[in-house]
């Protein structure tokens, strides 16, 4: 059936107009919808009948905000005309300005726009737990519909600039203390009450407030100056990259200094310089990107539903499996930790036990939740308590035998409806269920540490596994607040196989000459959190060793082979884990270079023997980036050619959740496609004729570059899903 949409007006018999918008599901503000509401207003303010207006929102949700696919059409044409003429022609002269009074009921949500136009009202009504906030920077733009200036005069300044800079949202019963929402009242009454204050507003009962016209929450000029200072430190401090974080203090501040109008003209004016950003094409790619992962052909549109998972069964209480335990019992599963001897089990039991307690000292978490997830754990040290699990997920080192050893175990003690995943997160799958006759049943699970924290879940699926049971694991991974995104079955699966090369270039320039340092502090200028050098203490050397031969069997063809990580063991550095590595690690304090380390890359200089003519290389920050980030680029392209993944953005999403690639980028491979495929193709080529075939382009690249495709235009005959 086609959804419903549009804009309705009922006038009662008590004169009052009640317009409601339907769009479905968040009632976005589509063109046609601002339509719609400029042309019910003008009614409304026209008729005799209508004495006052209430507007609300179809189906429980107030509204999610302006269509943020209009952004992906001016992003994909660069033609600005479709953004309507909206904060001063429907928002301040046909609703702030009215002579009718006009109130808002809030149900559900009222976010961006949403929350702007309910701001332009005269009262706003609402019913408990709405959801209200001004999200905008989150997609690289400003509210843009007036909320900049509404906003601080509703809740004050230093409040509203908190929620505008951190796209934080409040509930309506907060919202009800800082002044936002008038009254609180149970939904059934949602309507009446609204009606009813509209009218005590027409015969005086009620006060007939206009937000854009106070000034009683914004105080003196220096105490606004004294706010938007700290503003500033606080953007510079959480966004430094980001044009919209600061832009918007300087529209507030324009209204602050010349009036709400002025700002609101500023607001419009900068809106329209913000849409076409880089930043913000990244961004709104990056939202539709992540709900696209839900979509998974042959999945979920194959009519099943998912399977209650009440119970599970997670196998080694490392990092890894502790903190999935921890995903798990604060989504209130109940879970059987398994380990194989007292010490490590109660080792896995006080790491689950920390990372919760952490949580509740960041104030995450209550006191309470935390003791009710805590009584959902049992630690176990065998297989009795595994008859009535739903599903396992084993997370233990990667060997491959241990692996397969336990899933032949598996099968004998699990329920036949059980699913058996792994986390591992190299080993193809087909191998770890080798020795069983449950691959239907078999499927990947792969976290990204620490796995309470990390919201990227790979799902791996291999020829075998059934849509049941990547149906059931992916709402597992909603209800546990991860991102599931189902990938097939290869060495790395998606993201570690796209990201090998990052570490091996890395190593590639130290050991060309390039100060490692400085690589890693050009990565980070970039935008990502850590250098190759610093992820790589952070996961731990051992654990690069460990996995280094698995990647070298399938892609030995392209791949780098440095001694660094081995002497670097030699030396007693472990990396974080032992407080020594690239970087030195003391309690309390932040990671330090440490020089003494530069004798080991020396030595592996002397190794390799690849610096031309035996002197290092001079590389500028650019060419840095390039010589590290394109081979990944051409992982990229390879994992896109053989289907690894259903849909391109979905190894943008990956990325961005699983490697901390900068979500403003838009993820790897839409900022591959921003640079453009011939410039990196033809820069690999240049670094492939001078370096050798670490960087050599590969084949989808090469075709992409030479026909014009962009990287992200799959053709998807070659697909593992
Ligand atoms: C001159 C122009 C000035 C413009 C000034 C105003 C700017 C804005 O208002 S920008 C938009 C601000 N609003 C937001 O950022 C809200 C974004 N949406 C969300 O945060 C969430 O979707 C949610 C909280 C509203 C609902 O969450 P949930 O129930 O989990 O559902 P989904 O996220 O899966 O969304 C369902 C469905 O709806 C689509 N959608 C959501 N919001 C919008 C929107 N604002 N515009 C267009 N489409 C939206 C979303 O893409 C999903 O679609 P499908 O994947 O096709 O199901």
């Amino acid at each position: 059936m086609a959804k419903k949409i549009g804009v309705t007006m009922d006038v009662g018999n008590d004169g009052v107009a009640v317009i409601t918008i339907s769009n479905p599901p968040v009632n976005s503000l589509a063109s046609p919808i601002i339509a719609g509401l400029k042309e019910k207003f003008r009614d409304a303010n026209q008729r005799n009948d209508v004495r006052a207006i209430v507007l609300t929102g179809n189906n429980g949700r107030f509204c999610g905000g302006f269509d943020i696919n209009v952004f992906q059409q001016v992003h994909k044409t660069g033609d600005l005309s479709v953004m309507p003429e909206v904060s001063v022609d429907l928002v301040c002269n046909l609703m702030e300005d009215s002579r009718k009074p006009l109130v808002a009921a809030v149900e559900g949500l009222a976010l961006g726009g949403g929350l702007e136009l309910a701001m332009a009202c005269h009262a706003r009504v609402s019913a408990p737990k709405a959801q209200l906030g001004l999200p905008e920077l989150t997609l690289g733009v400003i509210p843009g519909f007036g909320g900049t200036q509404r906003l601080p005069r509703l809740v004050g300044l230093a409040k509203a600039t908190d929620m505008i800079l951190l796209s934080k949202s409040i509930s309506s019963e907060e919202g009800q203390k800082l002044g936002l929402i008038d009254a609180l009242v149970p939904p059934g009454e949602l309507l009446s009450t609204s009606r009813k204050w509209a009218l005590d507003i027409a015969d005086g009962r009620k006060p007939f407030l206009r937000s854009l016209h106070r000034t009683d929450k914004i105080g003196s000029l220096s105490e606004a100056r004294a706010i938007l200072k700290n503003s500033r430190q606080l953007a510079k401090k959480i966004a430094p990259k980001m044009p919209q974080h600061h832009a918007v203090i300087e529209v507030i501040e324009e209204g602050i200094v010349h009036g709400g109008y002025s700002g609101v003209l500023k607001e419009a004016e900068v809106f329209r310089q913000l849409v076409l950003s880089d930043t913000a094409k990244g961004l709104v790619h990056v939202f539709f990107a992540q709900r696209a992962t839900s979509k998974v052909p042959n999945v979920t549109d194959a009519g099943l539903k998912p399977r209650p998972i009440k119970k599970v069964a997670v196998i080694g209480g490392g990092l890894m499996g502790s903190g999935i335990a921890t995903a798990l019992l604060l989504s209130n599963i109940r879970v059987v930790l398994k380990e194989i001897n007292p010490e490590y089990l109660m080792k896995g039991i006080k790491t689950v036990e920390g990372n919760i307690k952490g949580l509740v000292s960041r104030g995450k978490l209550t006191q309470d939740k935390a003791g009710k997830a805590l009584s959902l754990l049992k630690g176990v040290l065998d297989y009795t308590e595994f008859k009535d699990v739903d599903m396992v997920i084993e997370a233990v080192i990667e060997n491959i035998q241990l692996k397969q050893n336990i899933f032949k175990e598996l099968e004998k003690v699990c329920p036949p409806h059980c699913i058996l995943a792994s986390n591992t997160s190299t080993i193809d799958l087909n191998v770890i269920g080798e020795k069983t006759n449950s691959k239907d049943r078999i499927v990947g699970a792969h976290f990204f540490s620490p796995a309470h924290l990390m919201t990227l879940l790979e799902i791996v699926r291999s020829e075998n596994t059934s849509p049941q049971v990547i149906l059931d694991l992916m709402a597992v991974g909603k209800a546990i607040k991860k991102v599931p995104v189902v990938v097939g079955n290869c060495i790395g699966f998606a993201v570690n196989r796209t990201f090998f090369p990052y570490t091996q270039a890395a190593h590639m320039l130290a050991n060309l000459g390039v100060d490692l340092f400085r690589i890693d502090s050009v990565i980070t200028s970039f935008g990502l959190p850590l250098g190759p050098f610093q992820l790589g203490d952070l996961a731990g050397h051992g654990i690069g060793l460990a996995v280094g031969p698995i990647y070298a069997k399938v892609y030995g063809d392209r791949m780098f082979r440095s001694p660094l990580t081995e002497l670097l063991l030699k030396s007693g550095r472990n990396g974080k884990i032992n407080g020594r590595g690239y970087y030195i690690y003391e309690k309390g304090s932040k990671p330090k270079p440490d020089p003494s380390v530069l004798s080991v890359v020396e030595e592996s200089r002397k190794l390799t023997n690849i610096m031309p003519g035996g002197k290092p290389i001079s590389v500028t920050d650019k060419e840095i980036v390039e010589m590290i980030l394109f081979p990944v680029v051409n992982e990229a392209c390879r994992v896109l050619d053989e289907g690894v993944v259903i849909r391109a953005s979905d190894l943008d999403i990956a990325s961005v959740l699983g490697m901390s690639f900068p979500s403003y980028r838009g993820g790897i491979v839409f900022w591959a496609d921003m640079i453009g495929p011939k410039y990196i193709y033809e820069r690999l080529k240049e670094m492939s004729e001078t370096y050798g075939s670490f960087f050599k382009p590969s084949r989808y690249l090469e075709e992409r570059a030479t026909k014009g495709m962009p990287l992200s235009e799959l053709k998807s005959s070659r697909s593992r899903l």
